[in-house]
């Protein structure tokens, strides 16, 4: 189902190298504004300005450098200028590490009911009091400028997927003429950045040119979009063989939406530095514990009179304190600390595994660990 495309001599070497089975796993750090990155990266989603069932002091607990912070939902409640007049997200929700904002059109298409997309952005009408709005690369630029994002993700169309080559294309060569919009109303600061989201689908030589055009700007960083959208895991490696190499090897390579720690692994393996995804905190809210043994649904009676915790070793405050007898009953009866204790949990679980890649990438040793 994956097409490989003929190319001309000359690129046909750019792929060809993208199946060398060489090291691409890196480990790094991103010098910010509002502190350093340590990448491979885990980036809990905080979605109306809070993790959900998190203090901000306790995500930094977890080790999390960086979080992610909703364009789309921030601008329709409590707006963006109203954000910007409080002193910006930052001080609004008081996190003050790295902020990176998604450009929001990913959420339009995913929450809002009527949309229509044009070739001057998306017209939608909010999904709390259908009234109208319009996300554009300028508004959006604007609007995460405003929230004071530390990271701004320039203004893409995420490629539904299945897509034919005509429809991945002509994608595709919108969001190459949105990211230079983007680029264009992006206000550059130091030690803030923006970066550029390839499309493409899974056409190679789609996503080959989309790199080109993006490369062309000069980002500070690159994501790869249009992927766990569906696709599956074995598609999406197939499309992470090559993409990751497409794009500047000294600049962060972000995929969105990723993902479970296999999927995790195995993008690290072939070279992605940062993910975002709700997995460990909607997964953990829904009972969801994912531990070394594997995932744990507390839910299951099983565990209604097991005193023991979720895992011996870990140093969170579910597994120190409280055991899955306690945990199984709050979240049977909805208690509020039933999800708080299972999203620290969670989080605490993903940015551990990040740090044990980050180690064995350091010390060359291989990481195929599934944990
Ligand atoms: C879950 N899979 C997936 N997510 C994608 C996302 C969203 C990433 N997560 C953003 C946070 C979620 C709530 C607040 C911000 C994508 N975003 C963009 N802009 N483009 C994609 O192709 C794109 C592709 C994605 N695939
Ligand atoms: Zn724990």
């Amino acid at each position: 189902e994956v097409s490989i495309t003929k190319f001309p001599a000359d690129e046909r070497k750019i792929i060809a190298k993208a199946h060398d089975k060489y090291k691409k796993a890196r480990a790094g750090i991103i010098n910010t504004r509002h502190g350093q990155i340590h990448t491979p990266a885990f980036m809990p989603v905080g979605t109306k300005g809070t993790v959900k069932a998190m203090l901000p002091e306790s995500v930094q607990t977890t080790g999390a450098d960086i979080i992610l912070g909703n364009t789309y939902h921030l601008m329709l409640q409590p707006g963006a200028k109203r954000v910007f007049k409080l002193g910006g997200l930052h001080k609004f929700m008081n996190w003050s590490k790295p902020l990176l904002t998604d450009s929001g059109g990913f959420q339009v298409m995913s929450l809002s009911k009527l949309r229509k997309i044009t070739e001057e952005g998306v017209i939608f009408n909010s999904h709390i009091d259908g009234s109208k709005f319009m996300l554009s690369p300028e508004s959006s630029t604007e609007i995460q400028y405003l929230l004071g994002s530390t990271i701004t993700m320039a203004f893409d169309e995420c490629t539904p997927y299945p897509s034919t080559y005509e429809q991945a294309k002509s994608s595709m060569e919108l969001t190459s003429r949105w990211a230079k919009r983007s680029r264009k109303a992006f206000y550059s600061r130091d030690g803030y950045g923006q970066f550029g989201i390839i499309q493409g689908s899974i056409y190679n030589d789609l996503r080959l040119k989309s790199a080109l055009d993006l490369i062309e700007l000069d980002f500070e960083g690159y994501a790869i979009g249009g992927l766990a959208v569906g696709e599956g895991q074995e598609l999406m490696f197939k499309v992470l063989d090559y993409a990751p190499d497409l794009l500047p090897i000294n600049k962060p390579r972000y995929l969105m939406g990723v993902g479970k720690p296999a999927d995790i692994i195995g993008a690290v393996q072939r070279g992605i530095d940062m993910f975002d995804c709700v997995i460990p905190t909607r997964s953990g809210r829904n009972g969801q514990a994912f531990t070394k043994y594997g995932v744990v649904n507390i839910r299951n009676s099983k565990y209604k009179e097991d005193n023991t915790p979720l895992e011996e070793d870990c140093l969170c405050p579910a597994c120190k304190n409280y055991t899955k007898a306690y945990l199984h009953y709050l979240v049977k009866v909805k208690e509020i600390l039933g999800a708080m204790l299972m999203t620290w949990h969670n989080l605490m679980y993903f940015q551990k595994l990040m740090l044990r890649i980050r180690e064995y990438i350091a010390q060359g040793k291989d990481f195929d660990f599934i944990s």
